[in-house]
């Protein structure tokens, strides 16, 4: 039998729905599922660690080559929760930023706000484990994503949603990671792998009952703040935050 297909899944909750689908239907037959925080997909699709990978398009740029398959991704029309700015201080007395170190794409969006929305003067320091989120003190910010982010929420008084803010600055959604791969995969296999994910969405109310764990609604998650269609709306703001990536280095 040839080897199943290495597809790269992002190890947080916003993922769960997309998965669900690939987990149960046959198509589970042809997968391998590897998880990690997104920071580390993008270095395993690049070291070809793995073959498809809900993958942060803010690393989009630095492949040789890329295919954005099916009709799904991490995306949001409005506040997605789970990616933000936290801070004991309002925007405009923020000094220092801390960058969560398993972010690509919020990273790259929160440099984008700092220069074109907010238009404020900040040091950014790259955090390199989980205890920058102890240092949030004062004039001092910090980026966090995933579930680490819903957690943190009754935690600070300043909370601005990043995805909420490109929608107020642009006018358009936020797609954070879609499944890229670096080489054409079978049009039969993205055809099921669509189908699959589509399947997900439409158990929504099992999967948020399954995952329920007193931080924050996920049924509210899962079908108000994140938005999982890949459509036109949202190819425009990937292309529009993509074409930004090389203004903010
Ligand atoms: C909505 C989210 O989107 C994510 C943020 C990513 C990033 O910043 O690179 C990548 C994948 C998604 O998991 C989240 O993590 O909460």
């Amino acid at each position: 039998m040839e080897q199943n297909i290495r597809v790269g899944i992002v190890s947080y909750l916003n993922t769960r729905p997309l998965i669900y689908g690939l987990q149960r239907l046959p198509i589970k037959n042809e997968i391998e599922l590897i998880e990690a925080y997104p920071a580390s997909l993008a270095e395993k699709l690049k070291t070809g660690a793995i073959d498809l990978g809900l993958v942060p398009v803010a690393v989009v740029p630095q492949l040789p080559k890329y295919y954005i398959n099916g009709h799904y991704c991490i995306g949001a029309v409005g506040d997605v929760a789970s990616v933000a700015l936290f801070s004991e201080q309002p925007i405009d007395q923020i000094k220092k930023i801390r960058l969560d170190y398993q972010s690509c794409s919020s990273v790259n969006l929160l440099k984008w706000l700092v220069k074109h929305h907010w238009k404020i003067e900040v040091e950014f320091i790259d955090a390199k484990d989980e205890s920058y989120i102890n240092g949030i003190k004062g004039d001092t910010a910090a980026v966090i994503i995933g579930d680490r982010a819903l957690a943190q929420r009754p935690n600070f008084k300043y909370i601005y949603d990043l995805a909420g803010e490109w929608k107020m600055a642009t006018g358009l959604p936020f797609v954070f990671a879609a499944w890229v791969s670096t080489k054409k995969l079978p049009d039969d296999f993205i055809l099921k792998f669509d189908e699959a994910n589509a399947y997900g969405l439409q158990h929504i109310d099992e999967i948020a009952a399954e995952h329920h764990n007193g931080v924050y609604d996920l049924k509210k998650y899962f079908s108000v703040n994140l938005s999982y269609e890949l459509d036109e709306d949202k190819r425009k703001g990937m292309a529009k935050f993509i074409s930004e990536i090389p203004t903010i280095r």
